[in-house]
């Protein structure tokens, strides 16, 4: 891995503006999936080093919070502009341990940068109000104020976007944070670190700890100086958080599973219901939580998207993401291809059809399947699948579909396809999920509101709704 920057490339916590070691020396290798060779071996911190780091965010919480919106905005412009312009070591360091291709790698450094961006700009507006008195000698208004210290904890399929999704708001709105990066993709929550250090945003503000996931996560939550947590994982983790939060009541963020539905009516356009397929089903090799995991085709279309769909998957490529030319980089460990290949075996010896892909590759890598006549008997229908396979269920009509589409404990992104516009309203009505992508298989921006509902999480994150959830309100009563 050759970086234009090496300064980038930083193995050691990041605490108080300070890099260190963990205090009893532990590290932990980080391995590149594509090839299994190690990249470095990073700092492993655990509990004690997780004080020292909210220590830090507290004493450096009144200096930040009391700056004008627009004095944390040029810092945090200027924490945009360098990680745009090292972009291209950014998402080397990504595809590196995480093992996406490198263009949407590139595609991830500008989501992720376009948070800060977006952030900096948001918190400058966060206007009150006055509300008409209910005394004559009496003026009330609201205003809205940093929540205080954050804690994020967050996941290796967006090693960069999931950590400025939180830390964005956060420090534009006034607070400082203390962020737990996953632990197979460190390197580029460290490179982030390096940069805002660089950006100039004051010591104690940004502190980044990787390390043991149980003893830090205990720590964050345990402390009643952080005031809110937000959480980007799986469901049966977040739940865990949750209950791990209810002693100190802490406000929550929390971004889950998904099990997203993609529908394709009688009246699609199936060419755009194919390249929306591809786009919402194979990005990071199906390991995304709005990936659609479960297609309902209309009977009457549904042999003509299925042959269309794996004319199309025939012509992905799998291999080394920094290879330009690759579209399918390796599963993030041989737990999450065991858990693939489970789903497949069950569905097909259940009466699913292999229409195209499925094999299991050498190394982490698997060959991208498309699955017919998949039932909801099947594991499939009922379990986020986290990779590059799509299961295509019948459907006869929308009702039917509707109830189908909904019978899921998750919901976070749903994707349907249909030209009419009746329908359209109808269809984005009833589903019950927090996003719903209309004739388009890409939905993720940084002006919108993302986030799920029932299992799939609480709050949203992006957008002007995501810097609420690091606000708290303040009611003023003046006598006059
Ligand atoms: N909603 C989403 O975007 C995501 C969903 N998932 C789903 O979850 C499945 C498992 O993926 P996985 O990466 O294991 O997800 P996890 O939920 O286990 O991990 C996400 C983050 O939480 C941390 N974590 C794990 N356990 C604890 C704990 N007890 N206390 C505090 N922090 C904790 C992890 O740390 P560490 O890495 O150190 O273990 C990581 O930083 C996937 O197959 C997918 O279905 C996964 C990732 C993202
Ligand atoms: O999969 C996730 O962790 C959510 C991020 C995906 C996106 O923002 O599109």
């Amino acid at each position: 891995m050759q970086l234009a920057n090496p300064e980038l490339l930083q193995t050691q916590a990041y605490i108080d503006g300070q890099w260190c070691d963990a205090a009893n020396g532990e590290q932990i290798d980080v391995i590149n999936p594509a090839t299994e060779q190690r990249l470095a071996s990073v700092a492993f911190v655990g509990a004690s080093e997780t004080q020292q780091a909210i220590a830090a965010a507290e004493r450096a919480l009144p200096a930040w919070r009391n700056q004008t919106a627009k004095a944390r905005a040029q810092l945090l412009r200027r924490w945009y502009e360098l990680i745009i312009e090292n972009s291209a070591d950014l998402a080397l360091l990504m595809t590196s341990e995480g093992g996406k291709p490198l263009a949407e790698a590139q595609g991830e450094v500008a989501y992720a940068a376009s948070f800060i961006e977006w952030f900096a700009e948001e918190a400058k507006r966060l206007y009150g109000d006055v509300i008409p008195g209910h005394q004559a000698d009496k003026r009330l208004l609201v205003i809205r104020q940093g929540i205080g210290v954050c804690a994020a904890i967050t996941p290796w399929n967006f090693p960069a976007a999931m950590i400025t999704r939180k830390a964005g708001p956060a420090l534009a709105a006034g607070c400082t944070m203390v962020l737990k990066p996953a632990e197979q993709t460190p390197l580029t929550a460290l490179a982030l670190a390096k940069l805002a250090e660089q950006a100039g945003i004051p010591a104690g503000v940004f502190n980044v700890l990787p390390g043991h996931a149980i003893e830090i996560g205990r720590t964050l939550t345990d402390s009643p100086v952080v005031r809110k947590l937000s959480f980007t994982g799986s469901t049966a983790v977040g739940i865990k958080l949750m209950q791990q939060s209810a002693a100190t009541l802490k406000k929550l963020s929390l971004e889950l599973g998904g099990n997203a539905p993609f529908i394709v009516f009688e009246d699609a356009d199936i060419d755009a219901a194919v390249a929306g397929a591809l786009q919402s089903k194979y990005r990071n090799a199906g390991q995304t939580c709005v990936c659609s995991n479960r297609f309902y085709i209309h009977d009457s279309v549904y042999d003509e998207f299925a042959a269309k769909l794996a004319s199309k998957v025939a012509e992905l490529k799998v291999g080394n993401g920094t290879d330009a030319s690759v579209n399918i980089g390796p599963l993030i460990d041989y737990k999450a291809l065991d858990k693939v290949q489970m789903q497949l075996q069950d569905a097909v010896s259940k009466g699913a059809k292999l229409l195209l892909g499925g094999e299991r590759l050498a190394g982490r890598f698997m060959q991208p399947a498309v699955l017919t006549e998949v039932t909801a008997a099947m594991m499939i229908a009922k379990e986020e699948t986290f990779g590059p396979v799509a299961p295509l269920f019948r459907f006869q009509d929308e009702q039917q579909v509707i109830e189908l589409a909904n019978d899921t404990e998750f919901g976070l992104a749903s994707y349907f396809y249909s030209r009419d516009l009746s329908r359209v309203w109808r269809v984005a009505e009833a589903l019950d999920y927090g996003m719903v992508g209309i004739n388009t298989g890409l939905i993720s921006n940084e002006v919108a509101p993302f986030g799920g509902v029932k299992a799939s999480g609480l709050g949203r994150e992006g957008s002007k709704y995501g810097i609420e959830d690091y606000l708290e309100m303040k009611y003023l009563c003046i006598s006059i």
